[in-house]
Order: structure tokens, then sequence, then C-alpha cells
């Protein structure tokens, strides 16, 4: 049988029990009724005021993650000044539940900042950036001499596709039945006649599918290239996590469509931009107006497609970047 006097017991039944017993309680029933209630208020608000600083916790760590651990040092961004912050917000891996657990990962899959890169916050006078200051500040000298840059993948490209449609707008070169990873349609016979892999020292590149003849059309980028301004083009690379927007600074051109004609911004959104270059090519346009490339001379199959860069001259400052 239990003592009258009442315990302050960890069992809640044996306090049931003692309470109905109790007749001339050492601690006044009112006492206890006020000190739990006290105690109710205290975890109430602790849990209250632990979400807040949840919260807060939360809003400096979307800061830091976009600006202070950036891997470019931009200025802070309003929180609600570009539309960027949509795409890059992306990017941002699910902020942690507790402080100090570690990132959940599902199935060991890389999260997408780890493959790409760091969100991009738009510094204020990011509009008056030059090609080269982007590619500096972006630090993508760096990143082109990577050699471990992977092949992108669907996942990657419908990234790239769907920034370059929200941010610029839908291209024609989109609606290609044949994915991105593969190449393009180039004529009535289907895709182009090479495949992506890695090739050693030069990072990704192109390789004959098939032994292809002298005089025979390699790569045709009239339908399958995009064609933006310059203006569109900073803008594109502002809205891109830092390694695509590096990775497409190297798949871009500077292009006149005809002689005496403006320059334009021009890319692809398929593996057509992995082609690398030589001084010694096996294949090029007829002309730097054409995006029509032939084969110099027999290419075997599993041969590298090597073109010559210099035939498109690079002029950014023609573009306003
Ligand atoms: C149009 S991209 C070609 C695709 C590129 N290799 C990639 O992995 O994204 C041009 C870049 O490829 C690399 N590249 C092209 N030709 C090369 C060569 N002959 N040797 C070394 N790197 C080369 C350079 O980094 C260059 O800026």
């Amino acid at each position: 049988m239990s003592s009258p006097i009442v315990k302050i017991s960890s069992s809640t039944n044996n306090n049931k029990r003692a309470s109905k017993m109790n007749s001339s309680p050492s601690i006044p029933l009112q006492t206890l009724m006020y000190s739990t209630f006290g105690a109710c208020l205290l975890i109430f608000t602790f849990l209250a005021g632990h979400h807040d600083c949840q919260r807060s916790d939360d809003a400096s760590t979307l800061r830091g993650n976009a600006v202070a651990k950036s891997l470019i040092n931009f200025s802070i961004g309003n929180d609600n000044d570009n539309d960027n912050n949509n795409a890059a917000a992306e990017f941002i891996p699910r902020l942690r539940k507790k402080k100090g657990a570690p990132p959940k990962k599902k199935n060991n899959k890389l999260t997408n900042t780890e493959k790409w890169g760091k969100p991009i916050r738009r510094p204020d006078d990011w509009e008056t950036w030059s090609f080269h200051d982007i590619h500096n500040g972006f630090k993508c000298g760096v990143h082109a001499k990577d050699q471990n840059k992977p092949l992108p993948d669907m996942e990657y490209w419908n990234f790239y596709r769907d920034t370059f449609k929200r941010n610029v707008g839908p291209s024609a070169a989109f609606d290609d039945p044949i994915p991105p990873t593969e190449g393009y349609t180039l004529d009535e016979n289907g895709k182009q006649p090479y495949y992506s892999k890695i090739s050693p020292g030069k990072g990704r590149g192109l390789f004959a599918s098939r032994d292809i003849k002298k005089g025979e059309v390699v790569h045709d980028g009239t339908n399958s290239d995009t064609e933006i301004s310059g203006k569109d083009y900073r803008r594109f690379l502002f809205s891109l996590p830092q390694k695509m927007a590096c990775d497409s600074t190297e798949w871009t051109w500077t292009q006149q469509l005809k002689k005496g004609g403006p320059y334009t911004v021009r890319t692809a959104f398929n593996i057509s931009v992995l082609m690398n270059g030589s001084n010694k090519p096996n294949t090029m346009p007829k002309d730097s107006y054409s995006s029509k490339f032939f084969a110099t001379r027999d290419i075997k199959k599993d041969e590298e497609i090597l073109t010559d860069y210099k035939i498109y001259p690079t002029k950014y400052d023609k573009v306003g970047m």
C-alpha cells in the first residue's frame, strides 16, 4: 500500500493513486496544479520559440549557402529581387530538420548541388558583366580543366533546357524527337553519325558512330542550334548553377549568319556541343556563316570528330557582352 504522502513519482499511475488517497498532502493540491500549469506553459513556450529559431536558422542557412559560402563572392541580393532565385533555390539541399544532423541522401545519389555546383546569386550589377567577367567570376577556367566531368545525362539536359525555357523562352530545337544525350535529327536517316564519350585530355568529346566518307555531312546545326541575344544569354548564365554555367560558356560561340550580318550568340542543347577542337580538324563547315559541317577526310568508326574553333570568330563584345 502506498504512503498517504504524495511523492513526485515517475509513475503516473502511482501519482493518480496517491492523489486519490491523499488526505493531507505535504504539497497542497493547488500548488501542484499551478506547478503543472507552469510546466506546461514553459514547455509550450520552449517549443514555439524553438520552432521560430529553427526558421531563422533555415533563413540564414539559405543566405549562407547562396552568398557567404558561394564559390564566387557575389554581393547579397535582395530576397525578392531576381527570378533566378527560383531556379537557384532548387539547388539548395533540403534544409536539415535538426541542427547538426547529416543531410539525408536518397540511395546515396549525389544532390544537384554536389553534381553541378552551388547556386549563383546575381550581384546587383549582373547586367553589366561581360562574357569575360562571367567566365572569370564563375571560375570557369578551373572547371574547364576538370577531366572528371561526366557526360551530361537526361536529368542534366532537362534541367538545362528548362532553365533556358524559364529565363529566355522555348527553343524550336527542344522539339526534336531524338533525346539530347544521343543528339538530334540530322536527316531522313535519323540522327547524326556520332556519339559522345570521354576523350582523354579533352574532357567529353564526339566520336564517329560509323565510317564516314570525305565530304559527307557530319553535323548540321542549322536547325538544332539555338540563336540567343547577348542579353538573354547573360540572363541564362546567371540562372544556372555554377558548373552548368561554366559548361555553357564552353558550349557557346558567336557567329554571323550572313556576310555583314549582326553577330549572335549560338549554342545547342544536345551533345553536338561536345565537339572538341584541333588544328588538324577532320570536320569543318564550308565557311564561317554556315552551321553545316562536312568530313574533310575519311573518318574511321570510333575516331574522334574534331573541328577548328577558329572558324567562328569570338566576338562577345559585338553581342553586348
Ligand atoms: C566545345 S567544348 C568541347 C566539349 C568539352 N570537352 C566538354 O567536356 O564540355 C570546348 C572545350 O573543350 C576542351 N577542349 C576542346 N578541344 C580540346 C583539345 N584539343 N585539348 C584539350 N581540351 C580541349 C576545352 O576545355 C574547350 O574549352
